[in-house]
C-alpha cells in the first residue's frame, strides 16, 4: 500500500517555539496515523457493504433497513457516550456513511 504523507510542520509560522513546533508536529503525526486507518476501515466497511448491496438486489430486497439503521445508531451512541464522543456527532457520521451506502445500494439495483 501506497502512503503520501503530509508535512506536518506545513503552515507553522518561521518564528514558532521550538518546543511548540516539536509538540504540534507530533500531534499532527497521530492525527495522520489516525485518519490513515480511519480511511482503512471504511474502505473495508464499504467492501462488505457493497456485498450486501449485491445480495439485497439478487433476491429483491429494499436497499435502506430502517429497523436496523436505528439499532445501529442506537448502538453507536452509547459507544459514543462511553468513550467521551458526542453522540450528536457519531450519529451524524453514520448516517452520513449509510447517505451513501444506500445510494449504492440503489445502483446496484438499478444496473
Ligand atoms: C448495509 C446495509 O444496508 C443499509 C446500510 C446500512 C449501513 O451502512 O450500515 C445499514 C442498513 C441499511 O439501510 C444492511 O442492511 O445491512
Amino acid at each position: 500500500m501506497t502512503d503520501h504523507p503530509t508535512t506536518p510542520d506545513v503552515g507553522l509560522p518561521e518564528g514558532i517555539d521550538d518546543a511548540v513546533r516539536a509538540e504540534l508536529t507530533s500531534l499532527r503525526e497521530s492525527i495522520d496515523n489516525i485518519d490513515a486507518a480511519v480511511v482503512h476501515m471504511l474502505a473495508e466497511r464499504f467492501k462488505a457493504t457493497q456485498r450486501v448491496g449485491r445480495l439485497k438486489a439478487e433476491h429483491k430486497l429494499p436497499p435502506a433497513d430502517p429497523a436496523r439503521e436505528r439499532d445501529q445508531i442506537r448502538r453507536l451512541r452509547e459507544l459514543a457516550a462511553g468513550a467521551k464522543l458526542d453522540p450528536v456527532f457519531a450519529e451524524k457520521f453514520l448516517n452520513f456513511i449509510i447517505a451513501e451506502v444506500i445510494r449504492h445500494h440503489e445502483a446496484i439495483a438499478r444496473s
